[in-house]
């Protein structure tokens, strides 16, 4: 019999988790690979968990070889577009050094698939309003695009040279929070717009800062496509077992192909809480594009892949509901850095 185990690199951290939830909806048996740097071992429930670092070669070998996985789902590294910007060293060192061990380690353990964590930020600034396509020019300006863009060229590289198969997928805002409410986002210290929005509603001594109002756009705030993390989830169900042409390897985007600027998450968010987050304007963060929009029909044509949250209201909903009743995650720990 096939082995359906896959082996999930940072399946203890947000959209790891919910992944592994989808996996064993499927009938795949998910074993999680992670040290637990940012990701929560209440968040491991649907399988075991292998405790180790991403750039061990060895520890992972071991991790493939003793589950008998046919497939690799890698998701453990650093995440912060502004971090990135002040601690390059960090992103090149886990993102891309784990990347490398990840490709040793399934050449080692003879393991075929690979579905990679790609981003947006690959594409870095949009030449014009346009939503971006896979075939739009990559040109990160930042460190953390840099090296999810170095990632995906290793992963191509290794794919044409040594026959493994992979899907790069760019996601663009993951967002939102399990129906049912047994895992979430619970970042530490948090940095994304929805989940710190929800706390400013919720808890007046949290503001949110809003970075910038001069972006040019219509309202003058940033432009996101946020994109419900169940709706991600089951997208790398999807890549696992996708065809791929001569050169193994593909890369699609995940997204709703809809903007909503930050304003307009701040009154999503006012809506889900019946009251209006307290913000104050700060100035640009570093490394921040005016707009980011997916254009997802490749992943749509490839994967059969169809969002089922289309309207943002619907994903900040979830998140509030989650912020309300999470299982995990302490919100005194709660803080925006920019
Ligand atoms: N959140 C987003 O909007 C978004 C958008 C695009 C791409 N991504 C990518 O998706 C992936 C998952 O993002 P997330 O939001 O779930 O992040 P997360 O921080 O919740 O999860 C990452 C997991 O990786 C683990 N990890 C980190 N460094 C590790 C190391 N050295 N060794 C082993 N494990 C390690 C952490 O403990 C955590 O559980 C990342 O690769 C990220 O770049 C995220
Ligand atoms: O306190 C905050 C946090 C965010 N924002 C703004 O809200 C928008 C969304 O910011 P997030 O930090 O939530 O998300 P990013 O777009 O910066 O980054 C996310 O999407 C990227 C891809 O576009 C990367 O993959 C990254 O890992 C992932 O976190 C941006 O315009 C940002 O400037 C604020 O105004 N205040």
């Amino acid at each position: 019999m096939t082995s359906c185990g896959i082996l999930v690199t940072g399946g203890a951290g947000y959209i790891g988790s919910h992944t592994c939830k989808a996996l064993a909806q499927t009938g795949y048996a998910p074993v999680v690979y992670d040290d637990l740097s940012n990701g929560h071992e209440e968040a491991v429930l649907w399988g075991p968990l292998v405790r180790g670092d991403i750039r061990d070669t060895a520890r992972l070998t071991k991790a493939m070889a003793d589950h008998d996985v046919f497939g690799v789902i890698h998701f453990a590294g650093l995440i912060e577009v502004g971090q990135s910007v002040h601690r390059p060293d960090l992103y090149w060192d886990c993102n891309v050094n784990g990347v490398a061990a990840v490709l040793e380690a399934m050449r080692s353990a003879e393991v075929g698939r690979l579905i990679f964590s790609s981003t947006a930020a690959c594409y870095g600034t949009p030449p014009n309003d346009s939503p971006l396509s896979e075939d739009d020019s990559l040109n990160p300006i930042n460190p953390y695009g840099d090296s999810k863009l170095a990632g995906e060229r290793m992963i191509a590289a290794y794919c044409a040279a040594f026959g493994l198969t992979a899907v790069a997928l760019r996601y663009f805002n993951a967002s939102g929070v399990d129906a049912e409410g047994q895992v979430g986002e619970a970042h530490y210290p948090e940095t994304h717009l929805i989940p710190l929005a929800i706390e400013a509603a919720l808890d007046a001594t949290q503001p949110l800062t809003v970075f910038g109002d001069d972006f040019p756009t219509d309202d003058g705030f940033c432009i996101r496509d946020y994109v419900h993390v169940t709706d991600l989830a089951q997208a790398h169900v999807l890549a696992l077992e996708v065809e791929l042409g001569a050169s193994g390897f593909e890369a699609m985007n995940l997204g709703r192909g809809r903007g909503s600027s930050v304003m307009e998450v701040i009154d999503a968010v006012a809506k889900a809480c019946g009251r209006r987050p307290a913000y104050s304007l700060g100035p640009r963060r570093a490394g921040d594009p005016p707009m980011l929009v997916a254009e997802p029909s490749r992943a749509m044509a490839r994967l059969g892949w169809t969002p089922a949250f289309t309207d943002l209201q619907a994903i900040v909903d979830s998140a509030v509901a989650w912020r309300r009743h999470r299982r995990f995650g302490a919100p005194a720990s709660l803080k925006s850095v920019a």
